[in-house]
């Protein structure tokens, strides 16, 4: 394998998929780099990593591009109330991805979502404090309300529900399962402590399934990027509503990371390849998302800043 410095430290074309690895995620094993972009500046600050872009060649000799960051930093430097979550969607957007895929680590809130498997959430609630930027369209002179019902791109994930049989437990009789549900709901705590007993409870009568702490802002950034999204959570733990077990304790998540780690990269590799050989509609059409950021905009245009139109040229070029 090539040393990373010795790769190129730009790259011009566009990039077909968004990726961004979290808790023991810092790269991914199955690509291979063609590029290593430095931290990139952005209007919102620099993002948490180095991007890796990477190249896949399909059937019919297409070529299809990832690029890949790491959402802590490529040691684990940011906290989950740290990460640089615009400049980082912002990178993707500007890079022209058609869609993001993420990878979390998450406790489990149900007991059959067993630590090592994965799911694909298709709600949120929100339990972080207000303290994270997150969005692009909260200055003075440029408010935009984006819809969020549907947080996650459902066509995402049914296209990644095809790839459960890759994922493995060796030496587990149990096997890892990919959990997709329509009402399947993910929590997100601001941290960095872990959640109380009584929290990790109510968050179970709330109808969560599994708790983290990065989903938002990501998600709803990803929507004012107009950029299908779709998160994997791979469970880690069953964090603190089991009264007869241990709360969560970061050893806990650390055991299954190797697990899920593994994983991660089994199904990426096959959703890349698959992607490469045909590209999926909603990455072609967008998923019901282009243009919509234009119809958010509630700003009339002689009010609008001139510095936050210039800012959002970084994501959508075309637009103002
Ligand atoms: C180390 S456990 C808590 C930590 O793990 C998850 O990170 P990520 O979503 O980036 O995989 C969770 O959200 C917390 O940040
Ligand atoms: N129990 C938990 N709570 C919040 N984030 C997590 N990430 C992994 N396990 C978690």
């Amino acid at each position: 394998m090539v040393n990373a410095s010795e790769l190129p430290k730009t790259f011009n074309g566009p990039i077909d998929l968004g990726i961004i690895g979290g808790t023991g995620l810092y790269q991914l094993d199955c690509l291979e780099a063609i590029a290593v972009l430095p931290p990139v500046k952005t209007p919102w600050g620099q993002t948490s990593s180095p991007i890796t872009i990477s190249k896949i060649t399909g059937d019919s000799e297409e070529h299809f591009h990832v690029a890949f960051i790491s959402r802590h930093g490529l040691h684990h430097q940011f906290s989950p109330s740290t990460v640089p979550f615009r400049a980082n969607m912002a990178a993707l957007k500007h890079l022209r991805c058609k869609a993001v895929l993420s990878f979390s680590a998450v406790g489990s809130l149900q007991q059959q979502i067993k630590p090592r498997d994965f799911v694909l959430p298709q709600q949120i609630i929100d339990r972080t404090k207000g303290v994270r930027d997150s969005s692009y369209f909260n200055d003075i002179g440029l408010v935009a309300h984006v819809g969020f019902g549907e947080p996650f791109s459902k066509s995402f994930a049914e296209y990644i529900s095809k790839f459960h049989g890759i994922l493995e437990n060796p030496g587990v009789d149990e096997p890892c399962e990919l959990h997709f549900d329509i009402d399947t709901t993910v929590v997100c705590m601001e941290g960095p402590q872990f959640s109380t007993r009584a929290e990790s409870k109510m968050y179970r009568m709330l109808g969560g399934d599994v708790i983290n702490m990065s989903v938002l802002p990501e998600a709803k950034l990803a929507r004012e990027c107009e950029l299908p999204y779709q998160m994997v959570c791979m469970s880690t733990d069953y964090d603190a509503w089991r009264d007869e077990a241990e709360p969560v304790t970061v050893e806990t998540v650390i055991g299954n990371l190797q697990n899920n780690g593994a994983n991660a990269n089994a199904l990426a590799s096959a959703i890349i390849t698959d992607m490469a050989n045909k590209m999926p509609e909603f990455m072609k059409t967008g998923d019901g998302l282009k243009g919509s950021i234009k119809m958010s905009i509630s700003t009339k245009p002689a009010a609008m800043s001139k510095d936050a139109l210039e800012k959002l040229k970084f994501l959508f070029p075309d637009y103002w």
